[in-house]
């Protein structure tokens, strides 16, 4: 039986004045042993959110995928571990949409965190005009084959489906919508790594995720958390849905 994980990502939202927010968020997941949840924030929140966070594990939103060199601006597995990581996002929407990120790019990127102990969330999904035009669980299944990493496996990967268009935006795909890419994605794992693993491993959703949608989401066959936005940054809106998976866990 897999586990539902929880995950904030925070983007570039937060400053140290937000940190009783992680520390709120922080007590509340401790209340609900049955998930689990972690917070993926900005670089210059990992130190010191680590530092109040108690069990709660602390990630990042993407890393270099070497361990360091001349990339001015860049921040490698290595200096993340170093302050507390745990976990990091590669393949964001948002990270191939504005920084024109791949999905090899995601593929190193997910090598280089698990070459340094950080576990992974590896992010897929369509835009508008690729679900518009039929294509959608063909693009799904090609970011999937070239960005799974190496040695995929259950105690180390979670997958996010993340449809572009509903980032963001108040817009969810319809119930049927999610499950059936849910069950493509696990296909596709199967094919690729063998059905021990494949099953093993969590496949969050995540798109306009709220207290007052989680519930249903969360109960889908196939979902098995959800990567949350917007509706992460304070313990008010992102400690419901935490509750709401415990609640059909
Ligand atoms: O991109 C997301 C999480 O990675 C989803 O963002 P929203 O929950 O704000 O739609």
């Amino acid at each position: 039986m897999r586990r539902k994980l929880v995950a904030g990502n925070w983007k570039m939202h937060g400053l140290r004045a937000q940190l009783p927010e992680v520390e709120a968020i922080a007590s509340a997941a401790a209340a609900n042993p049955s998930v689990d949840a972690a917070l993926c924030l900005p670089f210059t929140l990992i130190h010191p959110a680590a530092q109040v966070a108690g069990s709660l594990p602390i990630g990042a939103q993407d890393l270099h995928e070497a361990d360091k060199g001349a990339h001015t601006g860049c921040i490698s597995a290595p200096m993340l571990v170093e302050e507390g990581a745990t976990l990091t996002i590669v393949g964001h929407s948002e990270r191939r949409g504005d920084q024109h990120e791949t999905s090899h790019d995601a593929y190193m990127k997910a090598a280089a965190a698990h070459r340094h102990g950080l576990k992974v969330i590896l992010c897929c999904g369509e835009l508008e005009a690729e679900r518009a035009a039929g294509r959608a669980e063909r693009i799904v299944q090609s970011q999937i084959e070239k960005s799974l990493p190496d040695d995929a496996d259950p105690s180390w990967l979670t997958i996010a489906y993340e449809p572009r268009w509903a980032i963001g935006t108040g817009k969810t795909p319809t119930a049927d919508e999610i499950a059936s890419m849910h069950a493509i994605i696990r296909a596709k794992l199967r094919m690729m790594i063998g059905d021990d693993k494949a099953d093993g491993i969590q496949i969050l959703y995540g798109g306009s995720v709220t207290g007052a949608n989680a519930a249903q989401i969360l109960a889908l066959d196939n979902v098995d958390g959800a990567l949350v936005g917007g509706a992460s940054l304070t313990a008010e809106k992102f400690v419901p849905i935490i509750e709401a998976a415990a609640s059909v866990s």
